[in-house]
């Protein structure tokens, strides 16, 4: 793939300011997912390799904390400055390995740089307080501190800005920190990487170390020196890694799977609420934990939302994410295509109404044709496990009681999305949902300035906005006995 910045290309781990083989010559191998073609070979470390990561950050704590915020402040802002200035190399390298169309990633490099000089912005109103003395001639006040070194695990669907949501706040905070990509997405870590050693990180403050998966996980979390684990991914491997902080007792913050609900409300725009529905559904071709996955429509608005709706998502354009054309990529890899063929299959083998696509598509390989599948019920498989494909399921409702019913029917709590025009209905659902995020008559909502997150089983603390720091940081109290002049 011909770069501007060609070293943005990187195959190798970054290590205490080097980039580094494995040692033991482990690699994996990295597939374009839109036509399974090589991509390369990148470095699987052993546990010593991945302890040395650690090690780097620990060596370089002292120094980044003490340092001041505007020293912190300069590296970072460097880094989102290089990141846009690069953003197109960056966006060529997410889409081929990830595969989103290429719109989608430059939004995402977007997304990923808008984090850091918010963080390195908001790290001056990490400050304590004083507290009236109970004691005295004492004075009582809190400071807050950096955790130390911190370990992010990171997911393929946003290679880049989850790993910048995490960095940035941890960064500015004062910590230095291991970054374990996912090996379907690599490249994109290290092209961070690469752009943070052009930034003037000091040598050990930012390390991205690959290994297979359980292991590098466990190496990290299980060293007593990190100190604050911040993990996005899936439920699954999100309770493995809360197993794993257990051995140890330090800070986790999970950022977990979701089945957002999508509720149409019988006094909804019918046009506004069809092309909410298509942003908030495929969105990152529905590999997105915030996709709408369960849409519930009023009755009386049922059959015409469907009729438009299915219009809609057969004009959606599948291909190659590195085609401009392209607004649906392919699914991340094998095991993706056959559940969502599985998953599809079951529905319809329930009595679900099959309204567009419903296959796989013709350009073979992990392509699947955008697929409206109605008469969703709580028994198939697509309304209760997470939907992670370009796939939507309609499920009428009667009364808003039933429809909040119905939402509220998952073990998870991430995003939820209301279509209405009257604020005496989107009030009261609002905070009926159990949901962390609510988005209503419009599926953009994320950014620097909120805490992203989820409840139950989406995961534990939030991610962006003052939130942020939560896990990369410690309150500290003192209480200074100064006697009685
Ligand atoms: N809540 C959020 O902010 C958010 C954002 C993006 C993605 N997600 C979720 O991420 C999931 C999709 O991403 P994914 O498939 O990469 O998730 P995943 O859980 O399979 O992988 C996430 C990370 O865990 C590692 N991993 C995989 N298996 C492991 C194991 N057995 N032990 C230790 N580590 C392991 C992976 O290498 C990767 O780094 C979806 O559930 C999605 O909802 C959540
Ligand atoms: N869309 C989410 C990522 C979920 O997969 C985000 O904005 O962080």
């Amino acid at each position: 793939m011909p770069l501007n910045h060609p070293l943005l290309f990187k195959s190798l781990c970054y290590l205490d300011g080097h980039w580094v083989h494995s040692e033991s010559g482990a690699s994996i191998a990295v597939h374009n997912p839109a036509d399974q073609s090589l991509i390369g070979h990148v470095p699987l470390l052993d546990p010593a390799q991945i302890r040395a990561a650690v090690d780097a950050a620990e060596k370089a704590f002292p120094a980044w904390r003490r340092a001041s915020l505007d020293q912190r402040a300069q590296h970072l802002r460097r880094w989102a400055e290089l990141i846009l200035e690069h953003k197109e190399d960056l966006a060529q390298i997410l889409s081929l390995e990830q595969g989103k169309p290429l719109f989608e990633a430059r939004g995402e490099i977007e997304y990923a740089a808008s984090f850091i000089p918010w963080f390195a912005e908001q790290a001056r109103r990490l400050d304590g307080r004083t507290i009236p003395s109970h004691i005295p001639g004492a004075h009582l006040g809190t400071v807050m501190e950096p955790v130390g070194v911190v370990a992010l695990l990171t997911p393929w669907n946003f290679p880049s800005a989850m790993i910048t949501r995490k960095a940035a706040a941890a960064l500015a905070a004062g910590c230095t920190l291991v970054v374990k990509p996912a090996h379907e997405t690599p490249y994109s870590a290290f092209a961070l990487a690469q752009l943070a050693e052009e930034a003037g990180f000091p040598a050990g403050v930012f390390n991205v170390v690959l290994g297979e998966p359980q292991m590098a996980m466990e190496t990290l979390v299980r060293d007593s020196r990190v100190r604050a684990v911040s993990f996005t991914g899936s439920t699954r491997v999100g309770k493995l890694v809360l197993q794993a902080a257990a051995t140890e007792v330090k800070k986790v913050a999970l950022e977990l799977g979701g089945n957002a609900p999508f509720i149409v409300c019988a006094d909804a725009d019918l046009e506004q609420a069809v092309k909410f529905a298509i942003d908030a559904k495929f969105q990152t071709s529905g590999q997105d934990c915030c996709a709408a996955n369960r849409i519930l429509v009023a009755r009386e608005l049922y059959e015409p939302f469907l009729e438009r709706f299915a219009r809609a998502v057969r004009e959606l354009r599948v291909g190659p994410g590195l085609d401009e054309r392209s607004q649906i990529g392919p699914l991340m890899h094998q095991a993706a295509f056959d559940s969502t063929d599985a998953r599809v299959r079951d529905a319809l083998d329930q009595g679900a109404r099959l309204l567009a696509g419903g296959e796989p598509h013709a350009l073979g390989g992990w392509f699947y044709q955008p697929t409206l599948l109605a008469d969703v019920t709580p028994e198939m498989r697509i309304w209760r496990e997470e939907n992670f494909a370009p796939i939507a399921g309609v499920t009428p409702y009667d009364s808003l009681e039933e429809a909040v019913a119905l939402a509220n029917d998952s073990e998870y709590g991430l995003a939820a999305y209301i279509c209405s025009q009257r604020v005496d209905r989107i009030w009261p659902l609002m905070r009926q949902l159990e949901f962390a995020m609510v988005a209503v008559n419009g599926a953009k909502f994320t950014g620097h300035p909120i805490p992203f997150g989820g409840m139950k089983a989406s995961g534990l603390g939030r991610e962006g906005g003052s939130e942020g720091f939560e896990p990369f940081v410690e309150t500290k109290y003192f209480c200074l006995h100064h006697g009685q002049f």
